[in-house]
């Protein structure tokens, strides 16, 4: 099938290049030049695993892009696969989507034929129907469920699996509310089910969909929350956080998944979308109880971390080392990173901040461009007060001697991966 694409970003990029690799003819619009220009010369334009081969072998044959949203008219489908922040109530910002979905309507007024267009991005319920559709139907003077199909079809991938996640995703969700478009986002998905054969197909409505998104990706930031409140009991009995959190994973019921006790989620999902469930909740009149409380939880893990610093060490004055800036390993993404939250308090406190991470650096510099930044672990170490280990990165795991150039070997493990050794003081922040 012909698909276009708006918006070629961490999502945009991955499925076009996926649906290509299924064998789709598939057209990223985006407005952004060097992305299409990356794209068009058969790079990626974002640093995935898998993703770079993919582009190479599709690019100039099944997959293109271009600025021009004219390209749309020689397509079956349309998927809107544009970010959707938070403002700063919380509430989901759809200006950027919009305002695509402006441009796209416009250019659908000149299709004869009949078209889809699929919401790929993250929108509270009743996004599709109540604002999507209605911009559709102004600006092309068509109707939805007559002369075009409206769907939604959510996204489950991660960064930094982002490939393989798309091409075995555990489930595939498809929300429509006419049969004609039910029927058209299967035949687009028909390669992928049979490539993933073990990949559960769901059929459901538009907004149960739209829900379906929001309601994994809060019951897996409070399955960590839940995490990380019980690993704070544990740690103010004297209790290893980890043996319990590993027990009851074991139980089939609980899985051990997302489980990881620490300084807590960042991303630039989980957050933002929490947020945005919890604000839509509150505009229809429900109070989000847990939600509020999983975001709480989350918020007081960094707090907790410098509580146990400061009882080692004052940080006003003292060299401190942060290990790890990305929001987690595998990736230089720094968007709500826990190290934020952290390096904004330490420097309030008046530390001297040495930050490291092993791709992540470039990122951060721009959010603190006067904090010290070091090549190595070992060189962030050398001469430190204390050291705060904020992301999960194998590299750390494996830090031993290099403790020892420190001036106060002072190490506040935020993930539970350094292994205690002789020769620091080591506090585990779960
Ligand atoms: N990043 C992730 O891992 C996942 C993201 N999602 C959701 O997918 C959606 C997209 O997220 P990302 O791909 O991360 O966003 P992104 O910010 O990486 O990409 C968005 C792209 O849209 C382009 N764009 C902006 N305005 C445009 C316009 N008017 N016309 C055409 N292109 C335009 C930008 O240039 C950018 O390349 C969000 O709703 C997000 O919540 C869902 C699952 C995973
Ligand atoms: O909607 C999205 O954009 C995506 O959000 C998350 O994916 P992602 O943000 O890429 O990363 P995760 O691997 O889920 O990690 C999120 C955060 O949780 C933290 N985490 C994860 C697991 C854990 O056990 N403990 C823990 O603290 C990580 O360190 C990280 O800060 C979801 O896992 C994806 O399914 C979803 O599609």
């Amino acid at each position: 099938m012909k698909l276009s694409i708006i918006g070629s970003g961490y999502v945009g990029t991955t499925i076009a290049a996926c649906f290509a690799d299924l064998g789709h003819d598939v057209v990223n619009v985006d407005i952004d030049e060097d992305v299409v220009e990356a794209l068009n010369d058969g790079r990626s334009p974002i640093h995935e695993p898998g993703l770079d081969e993919l582009i190479e072998e599709h690019a100039g044959d099944r997959l293109r892009a271009t600025t021009d949203y004219d390209a749309v008219l020689d397509t079956d489908v349309t998927f809107l696969a544009l970010t959707t922040p938070s403002d700063d109530d919380g509430h989901i910002d759809l200006s950027i989507m919009e305002a695509a979905t402006k441009s796209l309507g416009s250019t659908l007024a000149e299709k004869d034929s009949d078209h889809l267009v699929v919401t790929k991005s993250t929108v509270v319920p009743t996004t599709t129907e109540e604002v999507i559709t209605p911009i559709l139907e102004e600006h092309s003077g068509k109707t939805a469920g007559e002369d075009f199909d409206v769907g939604m079809n959510p996204e489950f991938l991660r960064e930094g699996s982002a490939v393989s996640d798309f091409l075995d995703p555990d489930k595939v969700v498809l929300g429509s509310n006419t049969s004609r478009g039910a029927a058209t986002m299967r035949a687009v998905f028909d390669p992928l089910l049979e490539r993933a054969p073990d990949a559960a197909l769901v059929e459901t409505g538009i907004r149960e969909a739209e829900m379906i998104k929001y309601a994994n990706n809060a019951f897996l930031a409070a399955k960590i929350s839940l995490a990380n409140d019980l690993a704070n009991i544990c740690k103010e009995y004297g209790v290893d956080s980890k043996e319990v959190l590993d027990a009851i994973g074991l139980d089939s019921r609980i899985g051990s998944a997302f489980l990881g006790a620490g300084v807590g989620w960042g991303g630039s999902c989980f957050p933002k979308d929490v947020a945005a469930i919890v604000a839509a909740a509150r505009d229809v009149g429900y109070d989000p109880a847990m939600l509020e409380a999983t975001m709480e939880v989350n918020d007081r893990q960094p707090v907790r971390m410098l509580d146990i610093l400061r009882d080692h060490v004052d940080p006003d004055g003292a060299r401190v080392a942060v290990l790890g800036l990305a929001f987690k390993p595998g990736t230089d993404d720094v968007r709500n990173s826990r190290a934020i939250p952290l390096v904004d308090a330490l420097v309030d406190a008046g530390a001297d901040v040495v930050g490291y991470d092993p791709v992540a650096t470039a990122n951060f510099r721009e959010k603190f461009p006067d904090i010290d930044y070091a090549d190595s672990a070992a060189a962030a170490l050398d001469g430190a007060d204390a050291a705060l280990v904020v992301t999960d990165w194998d590299e750390f795991a494996a830090l031993d001697d290099e403790f020892d150039a420190m001036s106060e070997a002072v190490v506040v493990d935020g993930r539970r991966i350094v292994t205690r050794r002789d020769g620091i003081v080591y506090e585990s922040l779960v």
